[in-house]
């Protein structure tokens, strides 16, 4: 860095629209390493992306099986009263044949008798002989029972060969069941991203000192980032803290380079005599893709690429100190590129409308409003609560968010009206 009085006095770098910004991240994405293993259809496998198609090993149902309680009968047999001459329960299964006029006691998930072609639900039969020990002997049809009625036919919901999990799949409790349901045993599934959160200042202090001097500040952007991968399905890797310090940071960038596939650090990004991350990221081989974006919060957010003497392309996302920019940027930036790495097939937040509950001043910059969501029975929206200040600086305004207004800059308008309708992210 040049001393005070030499340094530059407007940033070298273009604040880009967010659009291009986007573009720039779906490309490095592309470009990073998807790497793949064979895992134990386990818990271990839940959040994680199937990467292959999985296909069935069998029908589904295997043989015919009952939909409801009551008799395996002969449709159309030409008699409405049948003998009951045994039971097929789930798990029981009834193995003799049945004749015309003959029925068999079934229950749901029971297999269907040979011969048998239909079921009658219980409700619709009477019993109309029994035994002195209470004993069924006969029943009678209430009403018309037609062939294949309450029967489920081997493969008629999945069959042998159908893919029951497609690549590209988040493995979820559905999926889970699924591939539980064919006792498929190994699964490939995408390698998560090894991340890294490292946070940079000469103030910072552990989030853990009670006593912090005037002047420092706990370090709660390394804790909450690597709670916000976790609540995103990721496990990043506390790189700690290093001070403001260029051979420092080098030093710290170097070593966890080598074993991350994504680097976030926050701080040391903008214009101070201190923000040494961008020179520092130039120093040690790797390419600034951008070094400003056009949005609020996150201006001075950061994105490098290098390969860093290895075969796969890193990538450092050097992301603002404030605290509000660095939860932002994680989300619109960190995230995505986490999940396209892991293979998700959809790696964006989902975009949906709400009704603003106030008034929205513009500002210079395309802005992302954090504010939480309210689903009123009578609204065909929901009403979108602002969390309080927007300055990035105020912590408290993530608290609650569950959406990202997308609000644009100040262009003819000065102001969005309560009441109106905007874009916003779902996030979590
Ligand atoms: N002259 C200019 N000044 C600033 C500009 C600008 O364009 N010209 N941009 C402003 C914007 S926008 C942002 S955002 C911030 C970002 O600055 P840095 O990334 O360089 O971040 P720092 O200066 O290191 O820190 C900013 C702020 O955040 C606090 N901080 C830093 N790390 C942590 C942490 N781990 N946990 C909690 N809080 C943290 C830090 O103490 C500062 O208060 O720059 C504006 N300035
Ligand atoms: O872009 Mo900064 O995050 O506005 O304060």
């Amino acid at each position: 860095m040049p001393p005070p009085a030499l340094r530059d006095r407007q940033s070298k770098y273009l604040a880009i629209p967010m659009k291009e910004a986007e573009e720039i991240m779906k490309n490095i994405g592309k470009q990073m390493a998807k790497n793949t293993e064979s895992l134990a259809v386990s818990q271990e496998i839940l959040g994680k992306i199937a990467a292959n198609f999985v296909k069935s090993t069998e029908n589904m149902p295997r043989t015919r099986v009952s939909t409801k309680d009551g008799y395996a009968i002969i449709a159309n047999d030409g008699s409405s009263t049948k003998t009951v001459i045994g039971v097929s329960l789930a798990g029981a299964i009834y193995d003799g044949v049945l004749q015309p006029g003959q029925c068999v006691r079934i229950s749901t998930g029971g297999v269907v008798p040979e011969s048998s072609t239909a079921v009658v639900m219980v409700e619709h039969t009477i019993c109309t002989k029994k035994t002195d020990d209470e004993e069924e002997l006969e029943i009678q049809l209430k009403e018309h029972i037609s062939t294949g009625t309450n029967i489920r036919e081997p493969g008629s919901e999945t069959r042998q060969g159908d893919v029951i999990v497609r690549s590209g799949t988040k493995i979820g409790s559905a999926e889970f069941g699924i591939l539980k349901a064919f006792g498929i045993k190994n699964i490939f599934v995408f390698k998560k991203p090894v991340i890294t959160v490292v946070s940079t200042g000469n103030e910072l202090v552990s989030p853990d000192c009670e006593d912090v001097p005037i002047g420092m500040i706990r370090d709660s952007n390394g804790p909450q980032l690597l709670a916000l991968f976790t609540e995103y399905g990721f496990h990043a890797i506390d790189g700690e803290r290093v001070s403001d310090d260029f051979e420092s940071i080098k030093e710290k960038l170097s070593k966890i380079l080598k074993t991350s596939d994504i680097v976030v650090t926050t701080g040391g990004v903008s214009m101070g005599e201190k923000d040494n991350i961008k020179e520092v990221l130039i120093d040690i081989g790797m390419q600034i893709q951008f070094g400003r974006v056009m949005m609020k919060p996150g201006l001075p957010c950061t994105v490098a690429t290098g390969r860093f003497g290895t075969d796969s392309l890193k990538t450092v996302l050097a992301l603002p100190g404030n605290p509000a920019s660095a939860w932002v940027c994680s989300h619109l930036f960190a995230v995505p590129l986490a999940r396209t790495i892991a293979g998700y097939a959809k790696t964006h937040h989902t975009r949906i409308t709400v009704r603003l509950a106030h008034d929205i001043k513009l500002g210079d910059r395309p802005e992302y409003v954090r504010a939480f969501l309210e689903e009123l029975e009578e609204e065909d929206f929901p009403i979108a609560h602002v969390t309080g200040n927007q300055i990035s600086s105020n912590i408290g305004s993530l608290v609650g968010a569950n959406v990202l207004l997308i609000v644009p800059m100040k262009e003819d308008k000065e102001s969005i009206r309560k009441n109106e309708l905007v874009k916003a992210l779902l996030l979590r």
